[in-house]
């Protein structure tokens, strides 16, 4: 008989405690971003979702426990050994580079994975973004494609509206072609259309790359609407996992936010 061996999560936390002082900020957390998935983290205001998410990209050290990328502990490994690996990350606040274009940011992303000699020698020389080989080409134009930024690709990133900015960054994050990628806060300063396109696009987007979401929001429906499965953080400990609606119906879920922003999507 065989057995069907599941592979590992691409990502996961494993009984991770973080201790600020006498401040238990997590307490032996686990969490698994599977292969092509979507996995929302969501809790009220000092859960510890930026705690976690500091402890997964490697910022922040944990008091206790491990953090796995494909089944590999990377606990003690760097931001950037965790990138070569293939963890890419978004930031609450897009950070652009106001004179270079959309486009010439998703080359920049490209060029710090696939070429960087090429990226300072035309820095250095001021050769800017001419003669880009074909396959640079190939994938810029599939991401601003994907990522519906046709129009404004050769637009200034200073002066975009909030929305386009996180387009941007989204794009930029991918361009390394990474196999996680942390999306922090995506909706905040979105409004609803901006926040359902970024969700479609998303979701589309997983499809397409098979690329895995982790995303920290406050906007639980969003969470809810979007993603394959859900932890609850609450006082840094997780107090729900599950699907969406599992998490709709946890009475601890529904007590920890006391019914709102779970009811508001039932
Ligand atoms: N560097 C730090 N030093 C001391 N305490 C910290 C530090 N960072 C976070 N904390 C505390 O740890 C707890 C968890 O904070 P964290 O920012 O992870 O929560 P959060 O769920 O992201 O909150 P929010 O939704 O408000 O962003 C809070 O009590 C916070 O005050």
């Amino acid at each position: 008989m065989t057995t069907a061996v599941e592979a590992p999560a691409r990502l996961a936390a494993r009984g991770v405690t973080v201790r600020f002082g006498g401040l238990v900020a997590l307490k032996d957390v686990d969490v698994d971003v599977p292969a092509r998935s979507i996995v929302g983290l969501v809790g009220p205001n000092g859960a510890g979702k930026s705690t976690l998410f500091g402890v997964l990209s490697g910022l922040l050290r944990p008091t206790a426990g491990t953090v796995l990328m494909d089944g590999d502990d990377v606990t003690g490994a760097s931001p950037q050994a965790r990138a070569r690996r293939g963890l890419a990350r978004t930031f609450q606040h897009p950070e652009l580079f106001s004179s270079l274009s959309v486009r010439e940011h998703i080359v920049l992303g490209y060029r710090m994975r696939h070429s960087k000699g090429r990226l300072w020698t035309d820095l250095v020389t001021g050769g800017g973004f001419r003669r880009p080989p074909a396959a640079e080409t190939e994938r810029v134009d599939a991401l601003v494609e994907a990522l519906g930024l046709t129009d404004v690709q050769h637009a200034p990133a200073a002066g975009l509206p909030l929305g386009t900015s996180r387009l941007v960054e989204v794009a930029r994050a991918l361009s390394v072609d990474p196999r996680v990628l942390l999306l922090d806060e995506p909706s905040s300063g979105l409004d609803v259309r901006e926040t359902e396109e970024l969700a479609a696009t998303l979701r589309d987007l997983v499809a397409s790359h098979g690329v895995s979401l982790l995303l920290v929001e406050h906007d639980v429906p969003l969470v809810l609407g979007l993603c394959d499965r859900v932890d609850v953080l609450d006082f840094g400990i997780r107090i729900a996992t599950g699907t969406p609606a599992e998490i709709r119906d946890d009475e601890a879920v529904r007590a920890a936010y006391l019914g709102t922003a779970v009811e508001e999507t039932a």
